[in-house]
């Protein structure tokens, strides 16, 4: 389409194809010859999420007006942020304002991964318990705006979103959408996987989740929407959804005694666990100081633990241009070549050992915790410390903040795995440790078991293990709004250590 508008306060000749508006300024003869330098300008159809005819109202007035022209609603990027924008067209001509209108909207309409009607979770005590309010000042105005219908529940409890997942009607909605920290993603990520798992009837395998998650980050790390938008801000996220932004994302399940655990991106065994159990027992505290504490107490009372580590080292076909080729494909196979490998077992004293499907990017660590591994390459970064002196552990751990160098040690070993198995072989648990510490433990592990339980940070959650503990990579498994990013924004420094 072609035709005659006013951008700002002159008069421009606009184009609309199927890909991009562009304008051009209608420059008059002078006839003095010197002619001003007019811009012109082109927004992509892509980053367009809503049109509308703007009118001259009354402030009372509810409908009708005179016809002004029209608004067009994209999306700006700054970096890794998306930000909002509006484009005025101006045109006092009703018909042809009304023609370019149906026409946009026709055109917007093309776009199929554009969510229609979502299925929002918002927990209100993540974090500052700031949740609602993200939602309702920052997320909500622009799902109006893009025609986004929305069935809300606010969560009450730890699991009510994983119970609502597994009855509800799943084929009215388009996706799903988180507003919390990584524990509510977490719950939400398991709760997809395991509802198309339900739904295939397929208790052995994994089965690819059938609608996208959209994650808003409302809480005090926000790793996984981190990495999948490069910063945690609330605008980029719902733009990202709105724009149907997906990205497919590897996952892991986690069993023990041959039962699953749950599914999510990350675990933590060792320092990452006991540092995290030590957090959840201060609750009442404020959650950075919580973390802190934690972490200078568990560097205080830092111990390996003994264990068994056996991991099947992935191909390194297997990578992001494989995954490219196989999409589509059975997330539960694994790739023909990756028969070929054979299992690798150490026996030894741990400080830490963390298995990562994502790269983990966060403020406190921009290039992730786990930089050596992709959202869809289909395998998982496997980062064991062994023994070490306490200040060059910490050495170690203060890397991840700067830039780099921190796998540049003699007692850190990383491997790109798709399957790894631990067997903790020492008998003092945490609870022991725990109760000797802090006199308070009453903690069951999830999985009973004769043996001492060990406290894991799956996915920033805390979860007790007694027995041997298995992590498989499923290639692919979740489609989330957002996209591979190589770095995050870094606003934040640790300063506890
Ligand atoms: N109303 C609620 N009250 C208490 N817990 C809830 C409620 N709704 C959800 N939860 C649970 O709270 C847990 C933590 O949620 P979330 O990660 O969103 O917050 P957070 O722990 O404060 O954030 P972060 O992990 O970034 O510090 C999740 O397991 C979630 O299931």
């Amino acid at each position: 389409m072609r035709g005659i508008f006013k951008v700002g306060k002159k008069s421009h000749d606009v184009l609309l194809t199927r890909i991009k508006l562009t304008w051009t300024p209608i420059i008059p003869e002078s006839p003095t010859g010197d002619g001003t330098v007019l811009e012109a300008g082109a927004v992509l159809l892509q980053d367009v999420f809503a049109v509308k005819v703007k009118r001259r109202r009354a402030a009372t007035q509810q409908s009708g007006g005179a016809v002004l022209g029209l608004a067009l609603f994209h999306c700006r990027r700054r970096g890794r942020r998306l930000e909002e924008d509006t484009l005025h067209l101006h045109n006092a001509s009703a018909e042809h304002t009304h023609s370019w209108y149906n026409t946009l909207k026709e055109l917007l309409s093309g776009f199929s991964s554009r969510p229609r009607y979502v299925k929002v979770f918002i927990n209100p005590s993540s974090h500052k318990k700031e949740a609602v309010h993200i939602y309702r000042d920052h997320v909500a105005p622009l799902f109006k705006m893009a025609d986004i219908r929305t069935d809300i529940t606010v969560t009450d409890r730890k699991g009510h979103a994983l119970s609502v997942m597994k009855e509800c009607k799943l084929d009215e909605y388009d996706g799903v959408v988180c507003v919390g920290g990584d524990g509510s993603v977490a719950e939400l990520c398991h709760a997809l996987v395991l509802r198309a798992q339900l739904d295939a009837n397929s208790p052995e395998k994994p089965v690819r989740a059938v609608l996208p998650l959209g994650i808003i980050p409302a809480g005090s790390t926000d790793v996984v929407s981190c990495s999948v938008h490069g910063v945690r801000d609330p605008v980029t996220a719902a733009l990202h959804i709105v724009l149907g932004h997906l990205q497919q994302v590897d996952m892991c399940s986690f069993s023990s005694n041959g039962q699953l655990v749950r599914f999510g991106f990350s675990a933590m065994f060792g320092f990452g666990g006991r540092s995290l159990a030590r957090a959840e027992k201060k609750r009442w505290m404020p959650s950075s100081r919580r973390r802190e504490y934690a972490l200078v107490k568990t560097l205080a009372r830092l111990r390996p633990e003994d264990c068994q580590l056996s991991f099947l080292p992935a191909k390194s076909s297997n990578s992001s241009f494989s995954a490219h080729r196989d999409q589509g494909k059975d997330p539960t196979k694994k790739p023909d070549s990756e028969m070929e490998e054979s299992w690798i077992t150490n026996q030894g004293l741990y400080l830490s050992i963390s298995i990562m499907s994502i790269p983990c990017l966060s403020p406190h660590a921009p290039q992730g915790l786990a930089p050596n591994t992709s959202l869809d390459n289909g395998s998982a970064s496997l980062i064991a410390v062994g023994n070490a002196s306490r200040s060059e552990f910490i050495k170690h751990l203060k890397r991840y903040s700067s830039s780099s160098g921190q796998f540049s040690f003699p007692f850190v070993e990383t491997h790109s795995v798709s399957e790894v198995k631990i067997r903790p072989r020492s008998l003092i648990g945490w609870s022991e440790e725990d109760s000797e510490e802090e006199g308070d433990s009453k903690t069951t592990p999830i999985i009973q078991s004769e043996r001492a339980a060990f406290p894991w940070n799956i996915d920033g959650e805390l979860v007790e293990i007694a027995n041997d503990v298995i992590i498989r990579v499923h290639p692919r498994l979740i489609t989330l709004y957002g996209e591979e990013v190589d770095e995050a924004e870094s606003s934040i420094t640790c300063n506890c250590i």
